[in-house]
């Protein structure tokens, strides 16, 4: 069973658009645990235009699964992460202003950088994933950079997915997620993904990527809890993962 961590960016994107505390981001964190979440997820932003730094300190005491923070690692996230001291981080390459992730580390060239990041945060006792296109010659880097896994940007997936239902001859770029899944475990290297995931298309990735241990789904499952109710939908893509 590949384990469901939920992002919950979206409900603090909710939240902040009145100026009040609905809803509760504690009280969210709480309910998707009781209804089966693995795990949960945070991408605290330089703009915090949804999960604020507050947020992310008053989670760590009420998070009773799996507690990810992702970001880009600059010195603020680096302090937070450090102070608050979650189960898993995943470093992103995002550049402040940007709309959401967009693309994976090119672990060759911040090789060094990755290197010193990575080490500062295991020293600390923290699981460190980063976040991968599906490029197969990245995962060395990866690897000797110190990751314990790679999160697999499923974006490009999500976008072509679509497509491949219709025209499943062209949907070569999933070799190339199969293949970077194969190469990370090779090298030892745990497997996540994430980014767009949603019900349409998260069974076929699970059943054709027997490595994935973990996925971190935020956007579509919010928007399905709208229709659906959160207990329900947590359930629901819960199924998607199953073995
Ligand atoms: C790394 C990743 O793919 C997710 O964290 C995604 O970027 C969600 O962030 P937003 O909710 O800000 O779009
Ligand atoms: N790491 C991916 C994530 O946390 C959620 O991405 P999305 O489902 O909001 O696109």
């Amino acid at each position: 069973m590949t384990k469901l961590s939920v992002n919950i960016n979206k409900f603090a994107t909710l939240r902040n658009a009145r100026g009040g505390n609905l809803p509760d981001i504690i009280q969210v964190a709480r309910d998707c645990e009781r209804f089966g979440a693995d795990g949960i997820t945070v991408h605290p932003r330089p703009d915090e235009r949804h999960i604020r730094y507050q947020d992310v300190r008053d989670l760590k005491p009420i998070v009773t699964t799996e507690f990810n923070i992702e970001g880009y690692p600059s010195q603020d996230f680096m302090d937070l992460v450090l102070e608050v001291k979650p189960h898993q981080c995943t470093l992103v390459p995002d550049p402040p202003g940007v709309i959401t992730s967009n693309t994976g580390w090119d672990t060759i060239q911040h090789q060094s950088f990755l290197k010193d990041v990575i080490g500062t945060l295991k020293k600390a006792g923290i699981r460190v994933s980063i976040f991968l296109n599906p490029e197969i010659d990245k995962v060395a880097g990866a690897k000797s950079a110190g990751a314990d896994r790679i999160e697999l940007y499923t974006g490009p997936y999500a976008e072509e997915y679509t497509k491949a239902r219709t025209q499943p001859q062209n949907f070569r770029l999933f070799n190339d997620y199969k293949n970077t899944a194969k190469e990370a475990s090779a090298a030892g290297l745990e497997l996540n993904a994430g980014h767009d995931l949603n019900l349409d298309n998260l069974r076929f990735f699970k059943l054709h990527i027997p490595q994935l241990k973990e996925v971190s789904i935020g956007h579509a499952l919010v928007c399905d809890a709208i229709y659906m109710g959160l207990e329900n939908t947590i359930q629901l893509y819960k199924r998607q993962l199953q073995d």
